[in-house]
């Protein structure tokens, strides 16, 4: 078998100073094959003795085996493994007729786990696994011990993990979604430590109390769930971590704060965010005691980290530690607008291999929960979308009918459509210049919303995999720098305002593209490009509004293009509302309140993500 002259046991060939290896080994359902590792990955070529050079392997015509090299990168390689002694399948030519029989043979074996994309659906990535062997044991070592050197050399790479498994989520599918992908984590041999949740707020609890230390001792977190499990998780880390300046607002609405007036104030240093909310709206998160308020103020040393007593440091940004997503939800917008796909195998994939997108976050600050209460501020986080209105109303509806599952959510959005309710309010979001289109290009409808011209459909620029417009202006995030948020300068602030009675008002952090929408509410929206999509829908009559749900729901539809609705693109806003029966929807979970203030903060967090082919 072996024909290398060098060698007469091994076929092994070492060039260029040991960094190309060359050998035949057999390929699992294939056959002999020459196989070369060089620094970029392997490569191996049908050995010419088994296939008819012009015309391929072939058996009555069906071609079997492309005679083509073929080729995997290191960098779509998570894992190689040594399997030892067994049966290797080949499938050889056979003399009678040229026909292609099956041949089996023992030796020892190694796999090379890899990914391949799905060539019809290309956000969507398969496993690709290759057998191959040999007789001699040491070459199989050999070949293992090389693959695995270049692997470690790979960067960015998780080793280690912390698991949070929703065992409830969409259909109550958590742990089976996570048993599935979980080998994917073992092969390539990153650690992880699981906790299935046992109640809504679990996660939560967890990550507020953990330790920077131990934080740091992992190079992120999975969530194996839905988009609202991920907002726990997300408020979890940031909610005792992130001490950032409260959102810009207009005059008049820190003026109407009344007792809260100093601390709407922008000064960092003066201004801790506190995690206390009132727990008197049902939402999971709040069910549980949160860390002392007072005790957090202490703990900031440096705007952007956060330095408990003896513990180690946690800086956000954290350019190392990145957030994953395991979808196993009801929408999962996150996955969908950070994939490309919902598939639990693709999301875990981009996870051992290390992927890296930024992700903005919006900073949400509710400072009064009715009308009436006297509240102290309280600050959740939002990574995909902040509604009102009619997706405050679906959110609370559908809350009741969680035992439907994902069902729930065309259940319960019927329910509300029907009822066609309206809420008085007033929103005003922050202008930003560089943004604004000509004066002299601005619509009659335009300047009466204060709106902006929007680009027409064909000039959008649809967020992709190495996104130009995330990638702009910015260098990604990088450690102690503070996130990136709106000016606080007044004199930098111009306020456009609306007041009046709306379906809804929603504000769109990503496009969040979901199986309902496949476009996302906002077909252009991006992964990190440091805006949020303020989109304001005026009361109309029931069939318009009826025309843009239809609108949102087909691709290629065009949902905002309606004389009620408003669209601004802005990095702050603020809403006060005039009944005391408000509900938003932050990320697919209920949170009441009356009056409250929001910013985006421009890749804040990092996600296992390469964002979406679309
Ligand atoms: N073990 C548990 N039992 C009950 N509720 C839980 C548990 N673990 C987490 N939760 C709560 O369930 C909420 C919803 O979870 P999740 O987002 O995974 O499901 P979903 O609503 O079906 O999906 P989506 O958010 O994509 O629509 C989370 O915000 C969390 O508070």
């Amino acid at each position: 078998m072996d024909t290398n002259e060098d060698s007469p046991h091994i076929r092994a060939q070492l060039e260029d100073e040991g960094s190309v290896l060359n050998s035949n080994l057999f390929l699992e359902h294939v056959g002999e094959v020459s196989l070369t590792l060089n620094s970029d990955g392997l490569s191996w070529k049908l050995l010419e003795s088994l296939h008819n050079e012009k015309d391929g392997l072939s058996c009555l015509g069906i071609k079997f085996i492309s005679k083509s090299e073929t080729e995997i990168k290191f960098s779509d390689v998570y894992a190689v493994e040594f399997i030892n002694w067994g049966l290797i399948h080949e499938s050889v030519l056979s003399n009678a007729g040229g026909c292609l029989i099956r041949h089996e043979s023992e030796m020892y074996r190694f796999t090379v786990h890899g990914v391949q994309r799905s060539k019809t659906r290309p956000s969507l990535l398969v496993l690709a696994v290759y057998t191959f062997g040999h007789k001699d044991l040491q070459m199989c070592h050999m070949w293992v011990n090389r693959i695995n050197a270049l692997l470690k050399m790979e960067t960015g790479r998780p080793k280690s993990l912390l698991v949070f498994v929703h065992p409830l989520s969409g259909k109550g599918s958590g742990c089976r979604t996570w048993q599935t992908v979980a080998p994917i984590f073992s092969h390539a041999k990153v650690k992880t430590k699981v906790i299935v949740t046992q109640r809504a707020g679990h996660a939560f609890d967890v990550m507020a109390s953990i330790s920077n230390e131990e934080l740091n001792s992992h190079d992120g977190v999975i969530a194996v769930g839905g988009d609202g499990f991920f907002n726990e998780i997300l408020n979890g880390l940031l909610s005792s971590r992130l001490k950032a300046p409260y959102p810009p607002a207009p005059a008049d609405f820190v003026h109407s704060v009344g007792s809260n007036d100093s601390v709407l104030v922008h000064d960092p240093n003066e201004t801790d965010v506190e995690t206390s909310c009132e727990n008197e709206d049902h939402s999971p998160l709040l069910s549980s005691p949160r860390s002392n308020p007072i005790e957090l103020s202490n703990l900031r040393t440096e705007e952007g980290s956060c330095d408990r007593d003896q513990d180690s440091k946690f800086s956000l940004p954290n350019e190392r530690f990145r957030f994953g997503i395991i979808p196993a939800g009801s929408t999962d917008a996150i996955v969908i607008c950070s994939t490309g796909t919902r598939d639990p195998v693709t999301s875990a994939l981009h996870i051992v291999l290390g992927k890296r997108v930024c992700l903005d976050i919006a900073q949400v600050v509710r400072w009064k929960t009715t009308s009436t209460s006297k509240d102290v501020p309280c600050v959740r986080y939002a990574a995909s979308f902040v509604g009102y209105g009619f997706y405050g109303d679906v959110i609370t509806e559908s809350e009741k009918y969680r035992w439907m599952g994902p069902k729930r959510y065309d259940y319960a959005g019927t329910k509300v459509f029907l009822r066609h309710r309206s809420y008085e309010a007033e929103v005003a979001c922050l202008e930003v210049k560089s943004e604004k289109t000509s004066a002299s290009s601005e619509t009659v409808a335009s300047k009466r919303y204060g709106l902006w011209l929007l680009p027409k459909k064909s000039e959008r620029v649809v967020c992709r995999v190495n996104c130009s417009t995330c990638n702009t202006n910015r260098s990604c995030v990088s450690t102690s720098v503070p996130p990136e948020a709106p000016s606080s300068d007044p004199e930098e602030q111009r306020w456009l305002k609306s007041k009046g009675s709306f379906l809804s008002v929603g504000a769109a952090i990503i496009s969040c593209r979901n199986e309902r929408a496949p476009d996302g509410l906002v077909a252009d929206a991006h992964l990190s490009d440091g805006f949020l999509h303020l989109i304001l829908i005026k009361n109309c009559p029931h069939a318009s509004y009826l025309w843009h749900l239809t609108q949102l729901a087909r691709r290629g539809g065009n949902p905002l293009n309606f004389e009620f609705v408003e669209h601004y693109k802005t990095t702050a806003f603020t809403f006060t509302s005039s009944s005391d029966d408000s509900v938003w929807n932050l990320d697919g979970e209920p949170f009441q309140a009356h009056k409250l203030s929001a910013q985006v903060f421009r890749g804040l967090v990092n996600l296992f993500a390469s964002g979406p082919e679309v």
